[in-house]
């Protein structure tokens, strides 16, 4: 039985993020994302309610598939305006001390010296609590501004991804001793340079020849995510991964995706266990069940299905302006996110759905899984797709901001515990701890970042 399960919330930095249309909501905060109290208030609320991460979704240019222009979603606020996720770490850490933050940052457009520091400053500052979750982006709006006239190729990307996580790692656990630093006041000694090592590296993307510019963190590695389930994607999590955030409509095509990870990652040589997974879920509650079916209601009366469709199609490079409502998404090789795309397409010969079934579901909200109900009929709900899908815990998805969180933290959690499902929450000092209570602050021995 689970006894301790994973809690992340899950936002981006924008007015709206996968809750398309819900900032119209009255008493929705979102449109204060560009305000640090905000974030502060948040990070504080998750802290207190015992979840484990706030886990923020990012990209890197604006959503202009539909119709090819950037005018729809600007208009109704999908994922832009946009800001930076990792500038608000060190304000929410300042006034936490246990959650930790787990950052989307992608591999195709930074430098590994630059952002191996980025990350060991905020591994520094929140004492331990940094999570990188490591994407390949999709955009080709992003590729546009970023120097390229298109985008990488998909598997490309994913070469490079590992080229930098081996870099990175370098630089984070093999370029410094701990024993480096003397801070010896007396003899003027702050660090020992016999025990810094240069990293020498020079690979197919990057040459890093010095030594890392920053002195060891908590975790030095910050704990490694990642989302992506394309084949390429599958091998990238398997080997890098410690928290994988799988996609799926279905606990059945869920826990497929976890086969094959844990699988590949066994291959690699990584210890079963070694990967936590968790999903993106949605849930609707309230005191009752007929007070959660009226703020269910409520939520799809601001539901913005034509939003849906298009960061959709931005995340796979399929402009559905045209396409009917009531039609099943053919499967086509996109350059951009194809597990994404496969969820609607399914596998060759399996039943497609359509659109309006994925989008706008009799019983849902979106293409997240959702559950609706009273905190013990959603804690039951949550556990049976925990054990179908073979998942540790959930992605929360915020809806109403911060009313969804506040819902599930006075409604479900006091029932998720009842079910001793957050029967032995870990206390460990670093995040990576909190998820791994047997492991150390710094990656497993079986971890990429441990070989030199
Ligand atoms: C559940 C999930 C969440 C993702 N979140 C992001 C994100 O926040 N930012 C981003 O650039 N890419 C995101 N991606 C895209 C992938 O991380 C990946 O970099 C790329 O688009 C290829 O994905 P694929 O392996 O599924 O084809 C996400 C993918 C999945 C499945």
């Amino acid at each position: 039985m689970r006894k301790n399960i994973i809690l992340s919330g899950f936002t981006m930095a924008a007015v709206s993020h996968i809750n398309y249309g819900m900032w119209r909501d009255p008493q929705d905060n979102s449109h204060r994302y560009t305000d640090i109290a905000y974030w502060v208030e948040l990070a504080k609320l998750l802290e207190e309610q015992g979840f484990d991460c706030l886990f923020i979704a990012d990209a890197l240019g604006l959503i202009d598939s539909w119709q090819g222009s950037p005018a729809a979603s600007l208009a109704q606020g999908i994922q832009s305006p946009l800001i930076d996720p990792l500038l608000l770490v060190s304000a929410m850490a300042a006034h936490t001390s246990r959650l930790g933050f787990g950052v989307t940052v992608s591999t195709t457009y930074e430098q590994p010296y630059l952002l191996a520091r980025k990350f060991t400053t905020l591994d520094h500052l929140t004492k331990g609590r940094i999570a990188w979750n490591v994407v390949t982006s999709q955009l080709e709006s992003a590729a546009r501004n970023l120097g390229l006239e298109k985008q990488m190729d998909h598997d490309e990307r994913y070469e490079r991804a590992d080229e930098f996580l081996n870099v990175s790692y370098k630089l984070w656990q093999h370029s410094w001793e701990r024993a480096a630093l003397k801070r010896d006041k007396v003899a003027g000694v702050y660090t020992d340079p016999q025990r810094v090592h240069p990293v020498a590296h020079k690979g197919r993307w990057f040459t890093v020849p010095d030594a890392h510019l920053s002195e060891p963190s908590p975790q030095r590695t910050p704990v490694i995510f990642q989302a992506g389930g394309s084949p390429s994607g599958i091998d990238f999590a398997a080997r890098h991964a410690e928290v994988v955030f799988v996609a799926g409509l279905d606990a059945s095509g869920v826990k497929k995706q976890v086969a094959a990870i844990k699988a590949r990652a066994a291959e690699h040589g990584r210890a079963p266990g070694a990967i936590k997974f968790i999903s993106a879920v949605t849930v609707i509650t309230g005191a009752t069940e007929e007070e959660a079916q009226v703020n269910f209601a409520r939520r799809r009366a601001h539901y913005d299905l034509q939003g849906a469709l298009i960061h959709y199609g931005a995340s796979t490079g399929v402009d559905l302006s045209g396409h009917s409502l009531d039609a099943p998404l053919e499967w086509q090789q996109t350059n951009s996110n194809r597990s994404m795309l496969k969820m609607v397409t399914g596998e060759e010969g399996q039943p497609r759905k359509t659109l309006r079934e994925v989008f706008q579901p009799e019983e849902g909200l979106g293409r997240q899984k959702t559950f609706v109900g009273s905190g013990e009929s959603v804690a039951a709900q949550l556990e049976t797709w925990l054990d179908d899908s073979d998942t540790d815990g959930i992605n929360l998805a915020q809806w109403l901001s911060p009313g969804c969180f506040e819902d599930f933290a006075r409604w479900v959690i006091p029932a998720l515990k009842q079910r001793g499902l957050l029967s032995e929450k870990p206390t460990g000092p670093t995040l990576r701890q909190r998820l791994f209570p047997q492991g150390a602050a710094e990656p497993a021995s079986d971890h990429p970042a441990q070989q030199k």
